[in-house]
């Protein structure tokens, strides 16, 4: 369970909060798209679930945690339960599919073997069946940057998926990619959400794709909550609300 109770996040020198006062629960296996303008706060929002942006106020509470109060080891262990995916996908592009993947295991290797690229035998097969189960076996000896953008998500999601999170975020996880990837990569993660019951987060930035996947929509605007309701909820009034519609 997930709880963000009053969170508000105030970047210095910016005239405005980039969230305020955010107060929700997400209950274990939902999927839930967020919508809104570009300057919103979504992706504040997404970072202040996994600690990579402090809130100024508020909390976030993970499977009774304190996200917001924890300590390196207890960040690091969160963190470990919370995967992320992002726009520009984030894998080395200098290594080959596979080592971006087994680096999704990351904390549980020794540092030198991460170093010198000798992985256990049992960690490169885990790996092997990640890029399978993206459907991407062939990608394993190459190059990332040689890759097209799917490609590059699917590695990013295996690589994501040997880390075995309970909560995977996504920052606009299909914002560059062509109408065909971006249905390939929603519907994989569909399925990973469907079979292994994993509480999905996405910063989306389109309203059908959002209606078609998402179990629920959160529409923020200026940083405050406009929209909390099932996709079919979601009509014209409502997009406009999120959108258009000063507050
Ligand atoms: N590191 C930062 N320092 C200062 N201001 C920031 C920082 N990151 C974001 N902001 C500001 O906070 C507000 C919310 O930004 P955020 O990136 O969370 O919005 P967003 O909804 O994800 O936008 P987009 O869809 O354009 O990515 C914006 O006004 C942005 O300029």
């Amino acid at each position: 369970m997930l709880e963000l109770i009053d969170v508000t996040k105030q970047y210095p020198g910016q005239p405005v909060p980039a969230l305020e006062s955010i107060r929700l629960k997400v209950k274990p296996g939902e999927f839930v798209a967020l919508l809104g303008p570009s300057g919103a706060g979504k992706s504040t929002f997404i970072r202040c679930i996994n600690g990579l942006v402090a809130p100024t106020a508020g909390q976030v509470i993970w499977n009774g945690h304190d996200v917001t109060a924890a300590g390196k080891e207890t960040i690091g262990r969160i963190r470990r339960e919370m995967g992320m995916i992002f726009q520009h996908f984030h894998l080395i592009g200098r290594l080959d599919g596979l080592t971006n993947v087994i680096i999704g295991c990351f904390h549980s290797l020794s540092l030198w073997r991460a170093v010198t690229g000798w992985f256990p035998k049992e960690v490169r097969q885990e790996a092997v069946q990640a890029l399978k189960r993206v459907g991407l076996l062939e990608v394993m000896h190459r190059r990332a940057d040689g890759l097209s953008g799917g490609q590059q998500q699917r590695v990013a999601i295996a690589r994501v998926l040997m880390q075995k999170p309970r909560l995977l975020l996504g920052d606009e996880p299909v914002a560059s990619l062509d109408p065909v990837a971006s249905r390939e990569i929603m519907d994989l993660l569909r399925e990973i959400h469907e079979q292994e019951q994993m509480t999905t987060i996405l910063n989306l930035h389109d309203v059908e794709t959002a209606k078609t996947y998402a179990t629920r929509i959160i529409g923020i605007r200026q940083g405050r909550i406009v929209f909390d309701g099932l996709p079919q909820e979601l009509g014209s009034k409502e997009v406009e609300r999120i959108y258009k519609q000063p507050l």
